[in-house]
């Protein structure tokens, strides 16, 4: 027997694998194979999820482990920062530090524990970076041979202006009105981006953005490998960095920008070190169910309910009671 836990961030919902804790660790036909089984909502346990989230041993000395994060769709990314605070949360709790650093696919991020939001919310801030322009890091093509910042690309969608930008997973962004954001385009246009197209050849989240007021934003994502979420971590710290440089009279550098989402909300500062951008994330990392499971049943990506057992935490109605005390500047219903 082994467990998983199943958590969130901003209801951004995944579940995590310890690898470390089992006889024998997942090869990653078999990882791909369980996150396409256990996220499924017709196929899966408590409505499925968003990714998988893998924790084992860092290759290299210094980090306390390495997250990788496969998509429902068994894709691999190379970061996700609604996931990586709930990792975060979950080395804290094995270890007892509350500040150290994880190895992700390309960098070693820092993490650090913050106060909890509300009673029973804990709370994680996260490093998102290295931050890249140029078109061959998304990578996009066929769009211009420049970054791209707030410029019309017809090719995408008439009317609409784009930035494009990798933290290091690739974002589109647009900023919108409230109508456009809750109309059909986002999914569209998703959907055409993370299916053959010429333009974004691995596919790309897309987040479309409406301005609430100085440091203040609502971000929608449709997720590479995934379709719509409650909340893309590094989507909204993209964003955010987008508000500042297109914005910068609304968006200040080095202050907390807060970022609603259909899932709740988190905030994003953007800070500059010249010459590099980088972003702290902070929001709740939250953990819903602990699951006890046979490790054979990892192996075959055959996790169903009548075999495994779930304990159900107390959070998610903290949760609830937290995300009811704050203002609800857009409703966009919510994916469970
Ligand atoms: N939800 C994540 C991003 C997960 C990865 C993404 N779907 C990709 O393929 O890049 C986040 O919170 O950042």
């Amino acid at each position: 027997m082994t467990q998983l836990l199943k958590v969130h961030g901003s209801q951004n919902h995944f579940f995590i694998l310890d690898q470390m804790l089992l006889k024998k660790p997942l090869a990653d036909k078999e990882l791909r194979r369980l996150a396409q089984q256990l996220c499924d909502p017709k196929t899966g346990i408590l409505n499925g999820a968003d990714g998988l989230l893998a924790v084992t041993q860092a290759d290299h000395p210094g980090p306390l482990a390495r997250m990788r994060v496969i998509n429902a769709d068994g894709s691999e990314a190379s970061m996700c920062g609604n996931g990586l605070r709930t990792v975060a949360r979950y080395l804290t709790q094995k270890t007892g530090q509350t500040s150290f650093t994880i190895q992700t696919m390309h960098v070693d991020l820092r993490v650090a524990k913050q106060k909890d939001l509300a009673p029973n919310v804990p709370a994680f801030a996260v490093e998102i970076s290295p931050v890249l322009f140029s078109p061959e890091s998304l990578p996009f093509k066929g769009l211009g041979n420049e970054r791209m910042i707030n410029d019309y690309v017809p090719e995408l969608q008439p009317d609409l202006r784009f930035t494009a930008v990798a933290v290091p997973n690739p974002h589109l962004i647009s900023f919108v009105d409230e109508t456009t954001l809750k109309s059909d385009v986002l999914g569209q246009l998703g959907r055409y981006l993370n299916g053959t197209n010429p333009y974004f050849t691995d596919g790309v989240n897309v987040s479309f953005a409406v301005f609430l007021g100085p440091n203040r934003l609502f971000v929608r994502t449709f997720e590479r490998g995934v379709g719509f979420t409650n909340a893309c971590g590094t989507g909204m710290a993209a964003t955010s960095l987008a508000f500042c440089l297109t914005h910068p009279e609304q968006a200040a550098l080095d202050q907390p920008i807060d970022v609603f989402n259909p899932g709740g909300k988190v905030q994003v500062i953007v800070h500059f070190d010249r010459p590099h951008y980088w972003m702290e994330l902070i929001g709740n990392a939250t953990v819903t169910d602990v699951i006890d499971v046979d490790e054979e049943a990892l192996h075959a990506a055959h996790v169903v309910t009548d075999q495994v057992h779930f304990e159900q935490t107390k959070e998610q109605a903290a949760y609830v009671d937290y995300i009811h005390s704050l203002p609800r500047p857009i409703n966009v219903n919510l994916k469970h």
